[in-house]
């Protein structure tokens, strides 16, 4: 996206209103013109804990989803212009689609996964867990010092290069490799 590197995680937060399961529609939000996909791995927590170091994080992984975090590019420009915060850019109403989920044991090699976003049949986005900025463990425990871990919450852990705008009646397919796939419509 032409920022620079972050040096710490950038840490925003979607309320569950944002959730849509596999098949379901995305709503454009209101006063959005632009509302980009960004396919990223979901880590789900199975253990509820607070302040973990990286090598105790591994453990409140209770398994993973293929997710979208929906983002309505144009009202997050306006902003980190004006230093306002991200909620609405980045938490409104069917914000976070993901897929069916993934347990833990499954997915032994969340650190080499292929993921992969298509826009009606066409490859937008593909790349590679093993390029994430910080490591799984390391966005566990760095954001396990500032809030409490819950069984159920899910950590979306960054978006490879290729991000891009929907449109009404675009169809997004999601996956990892050929192990999860997701799709979704634009209402
Ligand atoms: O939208 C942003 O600025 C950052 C983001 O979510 C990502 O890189 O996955
Ligand atoms: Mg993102």
């Amino acid at each position: 996206m032409n920022s620079s590197l972050p040096t710490t995680p950038i840490v925003f937060l979607k309320p569950s209103t944002a959730y849509v399961i596999n098949e379901g529609s995305i709503r454009i939000p209101k006063n959005c013109q632009e509302l980009h996909h960004e396919v990223e791995l979901g880590v789900v927590i199975g253990r509820k804990e607070s302040s973990v170091n990286e090598n105790e994080a591994e453990d409140l992984i209770g398994g993973y989803v293929i997710a979208l975090d929906m983002t309505a590019r144009d009202l997050q420009s306006k902003a980190k212009n004006s230093g306002e915060p991200w909620s609405i850019a980045k938490g409104f109403d069917t914000s976070c689609p993901v897929g069916n989920f993934i347990p833990k044991e499954a997915l032994p090699n969340a650190n080499s996964l292929d993921i992969w976003c298509k826009v009606n049949g066409q490859l937008k986005q593909k790349g590679n867990t093993s390029d994430m900025i910080f490591t799984i463990p390391h966005l566990i425990s760095y954001i396990s010092q500032y809030f409490t871990l819950e069984i159920g919450d899910l950590i979306l852990t960054g978006t490879p290069e290729g991000v891009g705008p929907v449109k009404s009646n675009d169809i997004i397919e999601i996956g990892i490799g050929d192990i999860s796939k997701a799709s979704f419509k634009i209402e």
